[in-house]
């Protein structure tokens, strides 16, 4: 099968010398879910940053449905950025404007900008709109603005807003960071029923290992700007868990699913 993204030894640096990234390449296939672990400052942001281009990579390569997102700018680099959809962990709505306003600005980048000034989205994306609320339970909240929802709400709406965009990678930077343990179980339980019923590829970081093992097909563990993790949930062992986020040299390989992986934890990143 083909990747349907590429990452070849992906650097950044900030500044002068803070290296987020130190040379990751993964290969990322149709249909997967992906959970980024790591600790804080690890590197798992920059990296989901990058491959949409709201980071700029420093080095490396990344390929995305057949073309090159490092190379890209302008029209082009906006065109490819429409197929990807990004969750964010403050949900990045606008508060003053309604649900569903919120949910149609997923369309944006395929409407001319009179008609979005105008409110005049096409029907069908309308009503696929309204069918995405529907599904996470928000068809009471259509016409409320956005700034009067719980964060919980406020994620959904972001998710469906995610999705109208009809993208083929959905990338989400720690979704539920904000939200209480109820909200967080809701939120990642729809994103990850969303994201099978659209065949979506979704790369989501978090710091919750108990939801990457319950809800990823691959697990990445990132430590220091290096994969150090890379495997199916059930290759993740407690102790594995530890070194991620601790810190240990141990090498090894593993096999997840179709994809031959290495396996590294605790890497000497020098
Ligand atoms: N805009 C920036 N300018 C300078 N340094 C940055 C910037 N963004 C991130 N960094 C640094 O890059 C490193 C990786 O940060 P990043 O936010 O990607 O990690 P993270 O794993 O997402 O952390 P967290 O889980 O706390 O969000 C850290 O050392 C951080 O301080």
């Amino acid at each position: 099968m083909k990747p349907l993204l590429s990452i070849k030894n992906l650097v950044k640096v900030y500044g002068k010398d803070t290296r987020a990234l130190n040379g990751i390449s993964l290969d990322f296939y149709p249909g997967e879910f992906i959970v980024v672990i790591g600790p804080s400052g690890a590197g798992k942001s920059t990296f989901i940053r990058c491959i949409n281009r709201l980071v700029d990579p420093s080095e490396g390569e990344l390929i995305f449905d057949g073309l090159h997102m490092e190379k890209l700018s302008g029209r082009k680099l906006r065109k490819q950025r429409a197929q990807i959809g990004m969750i964010f962990q403050h949900y990045n709505l606008v508060g003053r404007t309604n649900v569903i306003k919120n949910v149609l600005h997923g369309q944006l980048s395929n409407i001319p900008l009179y008609k979005s000034l105008l409110g005049l989205y096409p029907y069908e994306d309308k009503k696929e709109a309204v069918e995405l609320l529907k599904k996470v339970g928000l068809e009471d909240q259509i016409y409320k603005r956005a700034d009067e929802l719980s964060g919980g709400q406020m994620q959904r709406v972001g998710i469906c807003r995610a999705i109208l965009q009809r993208p083929k990678l959905l990338l989400a930077d720690e979704p539920i960071a904000s939200l209480d343990p109820i909200s967080a179980n809701i939120v990642m339980q729809q994103l990850h029923t969303i994201s099978i019923e659209k065949k979506l590829t979704c790369i989501v970081n978090l710091h919750q290992v108990d939801y990457a093992k319950k809800y990823a097909t691959r697990i990445i563990g990132i430590k220091q700007g290096k994969v150090v993790f890379d495997g199916a949930p059930s290759q993740l062992t407690d102790e594995m868990v530890r070194n991620i986020y601790e810190g240990k040299e141990s090498q090894m390989t593993l096999q997840a699913g179709n994809h031959p992986v290495s396996l590294a934890v605790g890497q000497n990143n020098e």
